[in-house]
C-alpha cells in the first residue's frame, strides 16, 4: 500500500513494518549484553591480567551472546542488527584501547563485566548513537519514489564498478600512468635532496645527478599526461557504451512505457545522468588512487614519529569519515530530486514548445508560465538545500579539524614536558598532519562525489532492468503470404485503464484481395484493434493471425515489412523526399519507386516541388502539408508491396476507389481501412463495424445499409451512446445518394 506524501512523492509503508522489530533491538541487545556479562564475570580474574587483549577478548566472547539474541527478532530482524550487535561489543573494546594508547588513565572501565552497571547504558547509548549517525537521514520533502511497477535499480555503486570494469585495458593504462606519474613526483624532491647533498659534499653538479632531476620531472610530466588522456578516453568509452545499451533496451520498451514517460525525461537520461555516472569511476580512481596511497605512506610515518599524537590525530579520520557519509547520503537523496525536478522542468518545456500553436489558440501562455517558473521554484529550492547543507557540512569538517588540531597540540605538550618527543619531531609531525589532512580531504570530497555520481545512475539502472512483456521471439519467414487475417475472440484492455476492456471478444476476418474497413463511432476500439494488427501490442486473450498463424509466431522485423500501417499523420524522418519513400529499400528499381509514388498520387505535388525528390521534408516532416505527408508516407508503404496494408484514416474523399486498384494492381495484397468517410467505407468489399469494442455488424455496404442497424446509425450520426462521430454530415448526405 502506498500513502502520498507531500507533492509527487510516495512513500510506501511496507518498510514502518519493520519499525516495531528495530524499536525492539535496542532494549533486547541491552538485556542479552547483561546476561552476558553475568556470565562473564567468573572470568574477570583471567582476563583484567591481559590488558588490552583481555577487554577484546571481553568483546569476543560478548558477540555471539548478542549475535544470537538478534535471532529472536527473527523473521522480522532489521537489517542492521549483526551491525549494531557489533557495535555494541566493540565499543568499549575500542575505547579501551585508545584511552591506552593516549597513555590515559582514569576514566571508564577496563572490562566492562568488572565495571559499574552504569558503563553497560553509556556504552548501549554511544552505540546506538554511533548507528543513528551512520544510518542515512530520510530528505525533508521527499525523494520521488520509484513507481511499483519499475524494478528498483539496486547496487548502483556494484554497476559502475562492472560498467567500468568492460573497459579494464583503458583503466589499466590508466592507472600505471597514474603509478608511473606518482613515483616521478614522489622522486623528485628525493633527487633533488640527493642532488643537494652531492653539491654540499664538494662532488659538484654532475651529468648523473642532473640527469635524474630531469628524468623524474620527465616521468611526472609525461605520465601526469597520459593520465589525463586515459581516464579522458575511459570516460568518452563508458558514455558511448552505456548510451547505446540505454537506448538499444529503450527502443524494444513496451508502448505504455513511452506513454508513461515523457520524451524530455528520457533526454535527460541521456545528456545529464550518462554523462554523471560514466564520470564516476574514472575521476573517482584518478583522485582517490592518488590520494589514497599519498595518505597511506604519510600516515605510516606519523605513527614511526609519534603514535600516540598519530592515533589522536587520525582520529579525524574515522570522525571524518561519519560526517562525511552522512553528508553523502543526504547529498545523493537531494541529488536525486534534483535531477527529477530538472527532468520535470525539461519535460514541461517541451510539452508546451510542442503544443505552442494549442496554448496559443487558447491563450494559456500565462498558465503555462505560471508551471514553469513553478517548476523552477522547485528545482531552486533543491538547489538552496543543496548549498546549505554543504556550507553546514563544511563547517563542520573545519571545525572537527581545529578540534583535533588543539587536541594534538595539547597532548603534545604534554609529551614535550615528559620528553617523550623532541621540538623538532613535533615540526614534523605538524606538517605531515597537514599533509594527510589534505589528502583525506581529497579522499572524502572524492568518495563523496563517486558515490553521487554513481546514484545519479539509479533511473539508468532501472530503465535496464526493465523488460519489455512483449514476445519478440518468432522465427517464422514463409517466402509467401496471402494476407489472410483472422481476429479470433479478441479482447484487450490498456495496462493504463485496466477498469475498461477497449475490445471485447472480437472476432472477423479480413480476406485476402479484398479491401476490408473498420467502422464504428469515436472510441469504439478501431486504431486498438489496428494497433494489435501491427503487433504495437499484444491482446490480453485471444488471437490475431496471418494466413492462419498467430502474428507472434512471425518473425518481428519480416511481420512489419509485410503488415504495413499509414496513419492518419504519419511522421517523417528529416532527409529528402526520396529518402523518406527509400527508407532501407535503397537499392530498389527507379520504375517500382515511380510505380508506388504514382500510385500513392504522391508525383504531381512531388513534380510540383522546386527540389523535387531531393526536397528536404524537414523535422517529422514538418516542411510538407498533412495530406502531402500522408502521400509520402503511402508510397513508402506500397513501395514494400505489403501482405496487409492498413490505412487508419488516410484516404479522403474521392481516394476511395485507390484501395480497390492497389489490390487489382498487385501493390498490396490485402487492405484493411479503418475511416469515418462514407465514401470510402462504401467503396470497401466488406464491413467490420465495432461499437463499444464489440463487433455488432459485418458485410458489404449495401447489405449494412439494408439491414438498418449499427452502421446506418453511424452514417445518420445518432443512435450510437457514445461520442459524436466527426464529419457526420458528410455521412448523412452520402446516406441520401
Ligand atoms: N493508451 C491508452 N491508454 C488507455 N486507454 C486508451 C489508450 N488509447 C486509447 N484508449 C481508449 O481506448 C478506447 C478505444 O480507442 P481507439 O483509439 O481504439 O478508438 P477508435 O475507434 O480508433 O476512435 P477514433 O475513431 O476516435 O480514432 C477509447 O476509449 C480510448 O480512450
Amino acid at each position: 500500500m502506498q500513502v502520498p506524501v507531500g507533492e509527487g512523492a510516495l512513500v510506501c509503508t511496507g518498510p514502518a513494518m519493520a519499525l516495531p522489530s528495530a524499536g525492539l533491538l535496542p532494549g533486547l541487545l541491552l538485556v542479552a549484553d547483561a546476561v552476558a556479562l553475568v556470565l562473564l564475570v567468573p572470568l574477570v580474574p583471567v582476563l583484567t591480567p591481559l590488558g588490552v587483549a583481555g577487554v577484546w577478548l571481553e568483546a569476543a566472547l560478548r558477540l555471539p551472546v548478542l549475535t544470537v539474541a538478534t535471532w529472536l527478532l527473527a523473521p522480522r530482524r532489521p537489517p542492521g542488527a549483526i551491525a549494531a550487535a557489533f557495535t555494541v561489543a566493540a565499543t568499549p573494546a575500542a575505547f579501551g584501547t585508545f584511552r591506552y594508547l593516549l597513555g590515559l588513565s582514569g576514566a571508564g572501565p577496563g572490562l566492562l563485566a568488572a565495571a559499574s552497571p552504569a558503563w553497560l547504558g553509556v556504552t548501549h547509548v554511544a552505540a546506538v548513537l554511533a548507528l543513528l549517525a551512520w544510518a542515512p537521514p530520510p530528505v525533508p520533502g521527499g525523494v520521488p519514489e520509484t513507481p511499483s511497477n519499475v524494478p528498483k535499480a539496486p547496487g548502483t555503486v556494484r554497476r559502475v564498478l562492472a560498467l567500468t570494469w568492460e573497459e579494464r585495458n583503458v583503466l589499466g593504462a590508466a592507472v600505471l600512468c597514474l603509478v608511473l606519474a606518482a613515483i616521478g613526483e614522489t622522486l623528485g624532491p628525493y633527487v633533488t635532496g640527493k642532488v643537494l647533498d652531492a653539491i654540499r659534499s664538494g662532488d659538484g653538479l654532475t651529468a648523473g645527478a642532473v640527469g635524474m632531476v630531469a628524468a623524474a620531472g620527465a616521468t611526472s610530466v609525461l605520465f601526469s599526461g597520459c593520465r589525463g588522456c586515459f581516464f579522458l578516453l575511459l570516460k568518452a568509452r563508458l558514455r558511448q557504451s552505456l548510451s547505446l545499451r540505454l537506448f538499444s533496451h529503450l527502443v524494444h520498451q513496451d508502448l505504455d512505457f513511452f506513454q508513461g514517460t515523457p520524451a524530455a525525461e528520457l533526454l535527460a537520461r541521456f545528456s545529464t545522468e550518462v554523462p554523471r555516472v560514466c564520470s564516476a569511476a574514472p575521476t573517482g580512481a584518478n583522485q582517490l588512487l592518488r590520494s589514497l596511497v599519498m595518505a597511506l605512506v604519510v600516515g605510516a610515518f606519523m605513527v614511526g614519529l609519534a603514535p600516540g599524537l598519530a592515533l589522536l590525530a587520525l582520529l579525524e579520520v574515522p570522525l571524518g569519515i561519519t560526517t562525511r557519509r552522512i553528508q553523502s547520503a543526504r547529498e545523493q537523496a537531494l541529488q536525486r530530486s534534483m535531477l527529477e525536478a530538472s527532468a520535470r522542468t525539461a519535460s514541461g518545456v517541451q510539452e508546451s514548445v510542442g503544443a505552442i500553436e494549442t496554448i496559443r489558440i487558447f491563450s494559456a501562455e500565462e498558465e503555462e508560465e505560471k508551471q514553469h517558473s513553478c517548476n523552477l521554484a522547485k528545482e531552486l529550492k533543491l538547489k538552496e538545500q543543496m548549498e546549505l547543507e554543504m556550507a553546514f557540512f563544511t563547517l563542520v569538517h573545519r571545525m572537527l579539524h581545529l578540534t583535533i588540531r588543539v587536541l594534538v597540540l595539547f597532548q603534545s605538550h604534554q609529551q614535550l614536558r615528559d620528553a617523550t618527543i623532541t621540538a623538532g619531531v613535533l615540526v614534523t609531525f605538524l606538517l605531515y598532519q597537514d599533509t594527510v589532512g589534505s589528502h583525506v580531504q581529497v579522499l572524502l570530497y572524492g568518495f563523496n562525489e563517486f558515490l553521487t555520481n554513481a546514484a545519479a545512475g539509479q533511473k539508468i539502472w532501472e530503465y535496464l532492468d526493465r523488460k519489455p512483456t512483449r514476445d519478440v521471439g518468432g522465427t517464422r519467414e514463409p517466402p509467401k503470404l496471402q494476407g489472410h487475417v483472422t481476429f479470433q475472440k479478441v479482447s484487450f484492455t490498456y495496462p493504463g485503464n485496466p477498469e475498461r476492456p477497449v475490445l471485447k471478444d472480437v472476432t472477423f476476418e479480413v480476406r485476402s484481395g479484398e479491401v476490408t474497413a473498420l467502422a464504428g463511432p469515436n472510441g469504439s476500439g478501431k486504431s486498438t484493434a489496428v494497433a494489435l494488427l501491427e503487433r504495437l501490442r499484444d491482446p490480453e486473450s485471444g488471437k490475431v493471425l496471418l494466413d492462419g498463424i498467430p502474428l507472434p509466431e512471425y518473425e518481428h522485423q519480416y511481420l512489419h515489412r509485410k503488415v504495413v500501417l499509414v496513419e492518419q499523420d504519419p511522421i517523417l524522418f528529416s532527409g529528402t523526399i526520396r529518402e523518406n519513400i527509400l527508407l532501407g529499400l535503397e537499392h530498389c528499381k527507379e520504375s517500382e519507386l515511380q510505380e508506388a509514388t504514382t500510385a500513392a498520387g504522391a508525383m504531381d505535388f512531388i513534380q510540383g516541388l522546386e527540389q523535387g525528390w531531393d526536397t528536404e521534408v524537414g523535422e517529422y516532416g514538418g516542411r510538407l502539408a498533412a495530406g502531402e505527408r500522408r502521400r509520402v508516407a503511402l508510397a513508402r508503404a506500397l513501395l514494400r508491396r505489403p501482405a496487409v496494408l492498413i490505412l487508419d484514416e488516410v484516404l479522403d474523399d474521392g481516394d476511395e476507389a485507390a484501395a480497390q486498384r492497389w489490390v487489382r494492381s498487385g501493390l498490396a495484397q490485402t487492405v484493411l481501412v479503418v475511416s469515418h468517410r462514407s465514401r470510402v467505407l462504401d467503396a470497401a468489399d466488406c464491413l467490420v463495424v465495432l461499437e463499444h469494442g464489440a463487433v455488432v455488424e459485418t458485410g458489404t455496404s449495401a447489405e449494412l445499409r439494408e439491414r438498418c442497424g449499427a452502421y446506418s446509425r453511424l452514417l445518420l450520426g445518432g443512435g450510437s451512446t457514445e461520442a459524436p462521430r466527426m464529419g457526420s454530415e458528410e455521412g448523412t448526405a452520402s446516406g441520401r445518394e
